[in-house]
């Protein structure tokens, strides 16, 4: 297999056609948005930079070449992988329009943070090469993708991409019922929506929260996985503490306050300058770098 296609440029694609590249293939990139065009090239290369500090596999001869629509992009691919918004019905638009032009042996790769991929590919030319490839941001350096088959998808087609996902350098995890949110992001939102809730009781501010969970379980987790921390905390203390705490944790259905009125007020994050915290042009800049930095020293030494 040589040439993958890329369908969306924005916080995802460039690091994916940057690791696509590093793996030798022929990328061909394409964005609806002619800035977003613009910009990819300068992301790819800053992606690039950093699979050069961490020294993941080189096969020479990648490329990554912006083209003008989806057709250029996905023609003769044998994977195409889907990084538009997170809407279903705009999802299933670019399916329908990717299924037009590929190859009958093409592997169609969604790469959604959640949605079931039984709901995208219902309905779909030949669904069972439609598969969930979900990466992790930033997904040049964060190494695992979850891999996941919907209720049509082959499983010729789920072996095919964990032996292409390790063929890139990467960790895949099959995970084996298509449930919304898969496994990272029901993990990643439960705790998210603890800490947003603790944020936004006063418990505690936004940047004691960051310091506690990163130097605490965040840390932690690195190196022992959850279930294994059970093991070594002990499952009589979970028991113990669980019996009285689970029932004080947050459960709300609904996305909290501190996060709708931000967005209704397009402070978004990093994307547009402010979000939680305010950000400069340089310091975003400088930001970015020292985390591919520091994220680049951890997994060498967790790879140990
Ligand atoms: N941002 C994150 O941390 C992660 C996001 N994801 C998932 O990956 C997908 C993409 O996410 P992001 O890159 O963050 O989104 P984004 O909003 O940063 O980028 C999406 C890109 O798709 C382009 N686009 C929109 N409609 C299009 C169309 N019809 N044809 C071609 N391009 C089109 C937009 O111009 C934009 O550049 C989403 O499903 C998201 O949930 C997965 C892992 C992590
Ligand atoms: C806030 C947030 N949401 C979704 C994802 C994802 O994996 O889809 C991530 C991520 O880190 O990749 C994320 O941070």
């Amino acid at each position: 297999m040589t040439k993958a296609a890329v369908i969306g440029l924005g916080t995802m694609g460039p690091g994916i056609c940057a690791t696509l590249a590093r793996a030798g293939l022929t990328v061909a990139a394409f964005d609806l948005s002619a800035e977003q065009c613009a910009r990819a090239p300068a992301m790819v290369d800053m992606a690039t930079q950093v699979l050069e500090k961490l020294g993941v596999n080189l096969v020479p001869g990648g490329s990554v070449g912006i083209v003008e629509s989806l057709d250029r992009a996905v023609a003769g691919a044998d994977l195409v992988i889907e990084n538009v918004p997170e809407k279903l019905e705009l999802k299933r638009e670019i399916f329908t329009a990717i299924c037009r032009v590929a190859g009958d042996g093409a592997i169609l790769a969604s790469d959604t943070s959640g949605i079931p991929i039984t709901d995208i590919q219902a309905g779909m030319a030949n669904p069972g090469r439609i598969v969930g490839m979900h990466w992790s941001n930033p997904p040049h350096i964060i190494p695992m993708i979850e891999v996941i088959a919907g209720r049509e998808t082959k499983p010729d087609t789920v072996d095919w991409m964990k032996a292409f996902a390790r063929r890139i350098g990467h960790l895949p995890v099959v995970i084996r019922k298509d449930v919304p949110g898969f496994v990272e992001n029901r993990v990643l939102y439960s705790v998210m929506r603890e800490c947003v809730d603790l944020v936004e009781r006063g418990v505690i501010d936004a940047q004691d929260l960051d310091t506690c969970v990163s130097w605490g379980i965040g840390y932690k987790l690195a190196v022992v996985g959850p279930m294994s921390l059970l093991d070594m905390a002990g499952l009589d203390i979970y028991n113990a503490v669980g019996s009285y705490l689970n029932r004080e944790l947050c459960d709300r259905a609904d996305v909290a306050p501190y996060v709708t009125e931000r967005v209704a007020a397009g402070r978004l994050g990093m994307k547009t300058g402010g979000g939680i915290y305010d950000y400069t042009p340089e310091g975003i800049a400088a930001l970015r770098d020292e985390r591919a930095r520091k994220l680049v020293a951890v997994r060498r030494i967790l790879q140990e």
